[in-house]
């Protein structure tokens, strides 16, 4: 987040906020300065000047009533759509990453963007506004007398550098709350994902043990961020004060040396309000602002793209000396070998030889201990060029989302609609949402689950098959599909010809001979080598 970024989001409406809190800024000052020749005509006894010089201050004030909603307005939209703006790049990062966790990805989207906006975008134009009313409020004041802004100028100096006490601490305060906002959102995660059977075990003392102590934590490093927040405000508070009331003591002998007429000390002391209650917003704006200096920085990363280069052809992959180990001392080594782009390979191997943690590391979600991985889809003189891939992974569990049965297998892309009917046929689908009144167009309710587990399966295989994902995992994909339909659909699977041609590796249990035969190839997992940790 960047002012530069903030004005450039859209410059029609940068240039309609700067105007209208320009205007405010104006009429605010006239407000102040006219209101002069209303006390001017008290102390000429003239009611007649009086009632006109009144009623005229009136109506500037009541103009610059109207004009700070307004200005307000157009701004929050500025920020709304900048926000918006960096919310579709954060989404993108994590899009194109896979390897986030939803609690990080929720902090940067809804905590994080929340402090931007209070602790960054509102400052900054409390600042410009702040500026604009010192320095016409100043223009006046000189007008007077200039001993008047040399006493301005030296409480200014004490005003300004009051907040500097504590610049560091908020900083620090600001990014502990984060920080334990960020683990708050993490125990909830991981413990109430397993909340059915946290109660099957009635192990709910556990959950709320948990729960407590991370909100304990979020709670106190919130009440240490207000606590700083409000001793910065009680010391500008303070400097701010002693600078009002410095004011109206030179003011006052000005008055009583007939250098000032009685108008003039009124609205001086208006004035005095005005320059240092903006002063005192702009040192509080400018330690917010500092505040965000981390989350900005951290934010801007996030902004840059990871933009995969998507090839259409069909990658292949080579594993070479490949060793997987877990913290726990859990090693796994595999077998050398190669898959050429277009084939269709299955995995196999008994229980915890090691399929899942391959495809963590085919998927890089886990670092090779040993060996390496090179996805390739190109050849030079016979040899594989290693290339970036983005790799398919449908799991075990098929991720559906609260939408169509047709936008969960399109994703929302409505080019590739025309599609849908194909894929649905070929994974075996179209009897299912026969019985369905609103056929593709069912909403999947989460909540009630009205697909069966099968039903799920055929919408991401046919979400797969639509999208020509040039490498796919696939993980018992077929396991809750009956065996005709998985037959069929193995058929359509491994011998259609896409568009481009989808390198295909599966994990399955309970494959016939058959079933077996229609692969290119069969990668047979069998001994785990284990050491078991100290
Ligand atoms: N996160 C982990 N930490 C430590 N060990 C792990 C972890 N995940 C898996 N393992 C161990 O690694 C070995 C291989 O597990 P993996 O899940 O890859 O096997 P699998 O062949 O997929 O098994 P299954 O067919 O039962 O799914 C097992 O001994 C397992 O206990």
């Amino acid at each position: 987040m960047s002012i530069k970024g903030l004005l450039k989001t859209n410059i029609p409406q940068t240039i309609l906020v700067l105007f209208l809190y320009l205007i405010y800024a104006i009429a605010g000052t006239l407000g102040t300065y006219l209101f002069k020749y209303s006390l001017n005509a008290i102390t000429a006894k003239n009611l007649n000047s009086f009632i006109f010089w009144e009623i005229i201050t009136m109506v500037t004030e009541l103009a610059t009533a109207l004009l700070l909603p307004l200005a307000t307005v157009a701004f929050t939209r500025q920020i709304q759509d900048y926000l918006h703006q960096i919310r579709k790049d954060i989404m993108h990062h994590y899009y194109n990453g896979d390897d986030e966790k939803i609690s990080t990805m929720q902090n940067d989207l809804t905590n994080n963007l929340k402090i931007l906006s209070t602790d960054f975008a509102t400052p900054l134009i409390t600042i410009f506004s702040g500026l604009l009313s010192i320095t016409f409020s100043i223009g006046i004041l000189f007008r007077m007398s200039w001993i008047l802004i040399l006493t301005t100028a030296v409480l200014a100096v004490i005003t300004l550098s009051l907040p500097k006490l504590l610049e560091k601490k908020m900083s620090q305060a600001n990014a502990t709350v984060n920080q334990k906002n960020e683990r708050l959102l993490n125990t909830i995660a991981h413990w109430l994902g397993g909340l059915q059977e946290l109660r099957r075990y009635n192990a709910f003392a556990r959950l709320n043990k948990k729960l407590k102590e991370a909100s304990g934590e979020y709670v106190e490093s919130n009440k240490k961020n207000m606590l700083y927040r409000s001793w910065s405000e009680i010391i500008n508070g303070l400097g701010n004060s002693v600078a009002q009331l410095g004011m109206v003591l030179i003011s006052g002998i000005l008055f009583f040396n007939h250098t000032i007429s009685f108008g003039d000390f009124g609205v001086a002391a208006s004035f005095a309000f005005i320059i240092f209650e903006g002063i005192w917003n702009i040192t509080d704006s400018l330690t917010r602002i500092k505040s965000t200096k981390i989350l900005r920085e951290e934010t801007t990363k996030l902004r840059q793209a990871r933009t995969l280069e998507i090839p259409t052809s069909a990658f292949g992959v080579i594993a070479t000396n490949l060793v997987a180990k877990y913290d726990n001392g859990e090693t796994i080594t595999y077998p050398d070998f190669t898959i050429k782009p277009g084939q269709k390979v299955l995995l196999t191997g008994d229980s915890g030889t090691g399929k899942s943690t391959l495809f963590k590391l085919l998927l890089n979600k886990l670092t090779p201990a040993n060996g390496q991985i090179i996805y390739f889809y190109l050849y030079k003189n016979g040899n594989p060029i290693k290339s970036p891939v983005q790799v398919g992974n449908l799991p075990q569990d098929p991720i559906v989302f609260p939408a169509s049965i047709k936008d969960n297998i399109t994703m929302f892309d409505s080019k590739i609609q025309e599609n849908v009917q194909t894929a649905v046929n070929k994974v075996q689908l179209t009897n299912d949402l026969a019985k369905m009144p609103a056929g593709l167009e069912t909403q999947v309710d989460l909540k009630n689950e009205n697909l069966s587990g099968g039903q799920r399966q055929k919408v991401v295989l046919a979400r797969s098959l639509i999208h020509d994902q040039p490498f796919v995992l696939m993980d018992e994909v077929t396991s809750a599909i009956d065996q005709t339909a998985t037959e069929k659909i193995l058929d359509n699977l491994l011998k259609t010809k896409l568009k481009t041609k989808q390198t295909i590796l599966m994990i399955a249990h309970n494959f016939t001979p058959e079933m077996r035969a229609k692969f290119d190839q069969e990668i047979k997992l069998t001994a785990v080598r284990k050491e078991a940790a100290e």
